[in-house]
């Protein structure tokens, strides 16, 4: 049965390293039974605690000295020396209890200040000694009525809401102290007690200073429960006074002295056997024993229900990574790959986005070609500029073969600007797939310093295909310069030229030839003829963009990346898969968690069902 104390002393401890000293949410901390000791200001709180441990050990002097919880943690061990360690210094064993009186009050300090601050980050004290039972302990500031020099106001406010939230707890176990030389109406911690636990059921009342009671009055109404009922029986005590304790007697002595005054006392003898700080401690620890055991099967649920909290928060979050440079280089190409399968399913119309590559080719081209100034380019004077130009001195004779050369490179030339246009269109649409790629794929959250590799080089690619598509597109349209469709112009040949009517054009012949129809004519077959590379251009520039951007994005975008991870050091693997510190340390915080729960988990099962 003792084990079971131990057990939860473990676990305690193990809460505290954590930082889970309750709080929000429901804490492991906080499902843990255990005995607060409340009480006013010098209602013997601190007699109580050492006669329990039967040593002197908690420091001592005015106003509030408690300004920590103190979690006490008593070891009962089979023989050998007493000694007490610090779980803030756990090396370090204390033989001499006034080191420890010191310890705790510099500890108090160290956290507080020198100033008379209270704080609920508590302090936990390991006993180890034959002399004690097993027993945890917490030892909380006094309740006060009035603030003393150096303290805020809210200082007494301050303490209850701390006393409070500890007792407050349903596996708070409250021992209420209150001095028997006081009206049992008046103590504070009856008051709290009352409040907190109104059914009297986890509340142990112990009442001190019955020494110190006016001659001919005794406790027997408070300690036989008829003046204030509680569950629990209540306990009497007779503490050292402070004659004693500058006459340093000895707790072991004052013990015995304390055995002697109830065995003695007319008022008290009937009750000796359930009196006295010895008896108290007993009293405790088997009620804690018994509290533990009633627990054990919803701490192992809460435990349980952590641990599966934990993992799917891992799982969010995402699991460590691995640490020997193979597994990371295939941790690399594994995350590399789920983006390049979320970057495809955008162009294949899984995710949306690829669409607007298509909204390129059927409106922004066609938009932009049919913007082309060609009626500008083949009005009646620049095609008599040009032809004219053309000619040089010496016109032409049948068809202005020149004439016509220089009008088709001139619009050819114009279809340039679109064509680059409709390369661009489709990089930016491109670029910007690959940024909703990153942000969509959820393996990739955890790594930034990846996802910006990733991008570099994905952009790194596109610039480079953009750059190709640019090239062959522009070759396409000087293509178009560079070798006339024959036939078109056969054709124009073999139809009638339309007879200029009579009167019409009362010119000579020489200004017949580049009279007004005959310009005219000449313009509309060169637009004829754009308006077919047009269409050519229209069909074969999107085929181009496709084949040298969607298509080499959708096979290649990080073949380059590949190659140059694939030859990369293990510790700059390591450094691509750097995560968010914040991130990082969640996740150590989770791991240490999930290693306390699964420890406390094993230990239970090992020692609660012997
Ligand atoms: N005669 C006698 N004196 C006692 C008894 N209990 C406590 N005292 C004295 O009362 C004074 C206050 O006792 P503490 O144990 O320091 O009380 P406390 O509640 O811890 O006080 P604070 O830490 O100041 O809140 C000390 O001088 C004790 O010696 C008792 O049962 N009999």
């Amino acid at each position: 049965m003792e084990s079971l104390i131990g057990l939860i002393n473990k676990i305690q401890r193990a809460c505290t390293v954590l930082g889970d000293h309750g709080g929000e949410g429901m804490s492991l901390w906080e499902a843990l039974p255990s005995v607060a000791v409340v009480g006013g200001q010098s209602s013997g709180k601190s007699s109580v605690l050492e006669s329990v441990v039967g040593r002197d050990f908690l420091p001592r002097g005015s106003g509030i000295v408690t300004r920590r919880p103190l979690v006490l943690q008593l070891h009962k061990t089979e023989s050998g020396s007493e000694y007490a360690e610090f779980l803030h210094a756990p090396k370090k064993r204390f033989s001499d209890f006034a080191a420890v009186r010191k310890e705790i009050a510099d500890e108090t300090d160290r956290i507080t200040g020198k100033t008379k601050q209270i704080s609920n980050i508590p302090i936990h004290l390991s006993i180890y000694s034959p002399h004690v039972v097993n027993l945890t302990l917490i030892d909380l500031p006094g309740l006060t009525k009035v603030a003393v020099e150096g303290q805020p106001d809210s200082i007494v406010e301050d303490i209850e809401n701390m006393v409070r939230s500890y007792v407050e707890k349903p596996n708070c176990i409250i021992l209420a102290i209150s001095p028997a030389n006081q009206d049992i109406a008046t103590s504070d911690a009856i008051k709290l007690a009352r409040e907190v636990d109104p059914s009297g059921e986890r509340t142990f009342g112990v009442l001190t200073k019955l020494d110190l009671m006016d001659k001919g009055t005794n406790a027997q109404d408070v300690l036989e429960g008829r003046a204030y009922r509680l569950q629990h029986p209540w306990v009497g005590i007779v503490n050292r006074s402070q004659a004693d304790i500058n006459k340093n007697v000895d707790m072991i002595v004052a013990r015995r002295k304390e055995r002697e005054y109830f065995e003695t006392s007319p008022d008290y003898g009937h009750l000796a056997s359930r009196m006295g700080s010895e008896y108290l401690a007993k009293l405790l620890s088997q009620h804690l024993e018994l509290v533990i055991r009633q627990r054990i099967p919803s701490i192992i649920a809460l435990i349980n229900k952590n641990i599966d909290e934990l993992n799917a928060e891992l799982d969010r979050i995402g699991r460590p990574i691995a640490a020997d440079g193979g597994a990371q280089l295939y941790m690399i190409l594994e995350l590399c790959r789920a983006f390049d399968r979320v970057f495809k399913e955008h162009l294949d119309g899984g995710r949306p986005g690829g669409d607007r590559i298509y909204g390129v080719f059927d409106h922004q081209l066609p938009a932009a070609l049919k913007k082309l100034p060609f009626d500008r380019h083949l009005s009646l004077k620049n095609v008599q500029k040009v032809v004219t130009e053309a000619d040089g001195y010496q016109p032409h004779l049948i068809a202005p073969e020149q004439g016509y050369r220089r009008l088709i490179d001139g619009s050819i030339s114009y279809f340039k600007g679109p064509a680059e246009a409709s390369v661009d269109a489709v990089h930016f649409v491109l670029k910007e797939l690959v940024r909703k790629s990153i942000a969509e794929t959820v393996e990739l959250k955890r790594f930034p310093t990846l996802s910006n590799d990733i991008a570099t080089a994905a952009n790194e690619a596109l610039e480079r295909f953009r750059e190709e598509s640019r090239k062959t597109v522009i070759r396409l349209v000087e293509m178009e310069s560079s070798y006339l469709t024959v036939d078109f112009f056969r054709k124009l040949h073999t139809e009638p030229e339309k007879k200029p009517e009579k009167n019409a054009n009362p010119s000579g012949p020489n200004n017949d030839r580049l009279g007004d129809n005959y310009l005219r004519r000449i313009g509309s077959n060169v637009n004829a003829y754009i308006n077919m590379v047009c269409d050519t251009l229209k069909n074969t520039i999107p085929k181009a963009v496709v084949y040298c951007q969607v298509r080499e994005a959708k096979r290649s975008l990080l073949s380059n990346f590949y190659a140059q991870i694939g030859r990369r050091e293990k510790e700059r693997l390591s450094a691509m898969l750097d995560e968010d510190p914040q991130l990082m340390e969640r996740r150590t915080q989770i791991a240490k968690r999930l290693e306390l729960y699964k420890s406390a988990r094993d230990d239970i099962d090992a020692v609660a069902w012997k």
